[in-house]
């Protein structure tokens, strides 16, 4: 089998790739009937030069292989027709500005293999960059509030080379006794708790977190049963919560009371309650200075959060009040760092993470006949350009109704 390493072609440019060059090399030595080409690239962190010292000299056409591995989307005038192709193509969610690519990857008979669908039985993703975006969020979140309160200057995580330099950085940090809040519990959430752990900041109950007071920073991680409620006083599991989340109402607002520096590290299904609205922040229990919204949910339920920001311009300033977009160094504002792509500023180590993952459980799907069903499950069109019976919900996206 003949996999490549395509080169991003998304604007604006992605550093990151799914093999890294010392990984292709392991995967060649462990699976032998498998070989890597890579496609050529001026945009990747990892240079040609890079690959080409591995043995793996870059090289401009990539058509003679079979199955193609990229990140972002790929445009659709670089399609190549007939191939298997792996890659983030956010359609799965009929993204309207996607349309057009399931519809090229349709008519060019290419079987598509989301790294979204990529999944266990139970739908939990095998692969992803979430952890990185965890680890950037939280450290970006720290650079946001040393901003607003004039504690530390740190630098962009873009500007630091790797994870090792990241953590240098926050070893500098004197923290004040703040209290700091993190939701979820998947990849975003465990990768923000790295940081928090790596600044040995004391991580206590929610009882302590919402009763008690400290001399120093402290966090508490909680999950949907911790910022949720059934309305009709039931406590039940939290596969009650994913199944029935319109029976729950928001029970948020006692962390926001105490709360400095909250994490949004969630995954949020639009059907459930808001954590947090408009009107809440107003609220004179509303004491959230600083969000890093990993999650990153438009106009939802971080109500802070009106607008994604960019890497170049991270940070921006909510005003309860207007409910709009203030000076985040203005005394009204709840500072907001919503960057959407935030494991494309550690390239590196979010590309090592991804390509560690899609080696341990994909690349074995093509050497041993499938046997975990990962292929069958990730595949959303046919070689013959169709939708896959999973996947087939997405045919009035495909055709234009809706
Ligand atoms: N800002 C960024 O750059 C960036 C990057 C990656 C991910 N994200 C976002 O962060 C969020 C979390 O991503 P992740 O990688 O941690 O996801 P994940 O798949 O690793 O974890 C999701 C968690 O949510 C739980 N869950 C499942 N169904 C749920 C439901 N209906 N309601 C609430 N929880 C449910 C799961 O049990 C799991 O613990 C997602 O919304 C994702 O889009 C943002």
């Amino acid at each position: 089998m003949k996999f490549s390493i395509i080169k991003e072609r998304k604007n604006p440019p992605d550093r990151r790739v799914v093999f890294p060059p010392a990984m292709c090399k392991e995967v060649e030595q462990k699976y032998p009937d498998a070989s890597i080409e890579v496609e050529s690239s001026d945009i990747r962190f990892f240079k040609d030069e890079q690959y080409a010292q591995e043995g793996f000299m870059p090289i401009t056409d990539v058509t003679d292989c079979e199955v193609m591995l990229g990140v972002k989307e790929v445009p659709v005038d670089a399609l190549i027709p007939n191939k298997k192709y792996f890659f983030f193509s956010h359609t799965i969610k009929k993204a309207p500005y996607n349309r057009k690519l399931l519809q090229a990857v349709l008519a060019k008979n290419i079987e598509l293999y989301d790294h979204e669908t990529i999944t266990k039985p139970s739908g939990s993703r095998l692969i992803g960059f979430g952890r990185y975006a965890g680890i950037v969020g939280a450290y970006n979140g720290f650079i946001a509030y040393g901003k607003k309160y004039n504690l530390w200057n740190m630098p962009k995580a873009e500007h630091l080379s790797n994870l090792s330099e990241m953590k240098q950085e926050l070893d500098k940090l004197e923290l004040p006794a703040i209290k700091i809040c993190l939701t979820g519990n998947g990849k975003v959430a465990h990768g923000a708790k790295e940081i928090l752990d790596h600044l040995k900041i004391k991580e206590v109950t929610i009882e302590q977190y919402l009763n008690d007071s400290f001399s120093e920073a402290v966090y508490c991680k909680i999950d949907v049963l911790d910022y949720n409620k059934r309305k009709d006083g039931q406590v039940l599991d939290k596969y009650d919560f994913y199944n029935n989340a319109g029976e729950y109402e928001s029970n948020f607002m006692r962390f926001a009371k105490v709360t400095n520096y909250f994490i949004a590290g969630h995954f949020y299904d639009n059907s459930a309650p808001f954590l947090f609205t408009r009107e809440d922040c107003k609220s004179e229990d509303f004491n959230i200075k600083v969000v890093a919204d990993v999650s990153c949910d438009i106009d939802g339920p971080v109500a802070c959060t009106i607008r994604p920001s960019t890497i170049a311009d991270p940070i921006y300033g909510y005003d309860p009040e207007t409910e709009s977009e203030i000076d985040f160094m203005d005394e009204r504002a709840i500072v907001v760092m919503a960057v959407d792509n935030l494991p494309c500023e550690l390239p590196k180590d979010a590309s090592e993470g991804f390509g560690e993952m899609f080696l341990e459980h994909v690349i074995p799907a093509f050497y041993n006949g499938d046997k975990d069903g990962v292929l069958e499950r990730a595949k959303m069109t046919t070689s013959d350009g169709k939708l896959t019976e999973r996947y087939a919900y997405l045919q009035d996206y495909v055709d234009g109704k809706e």
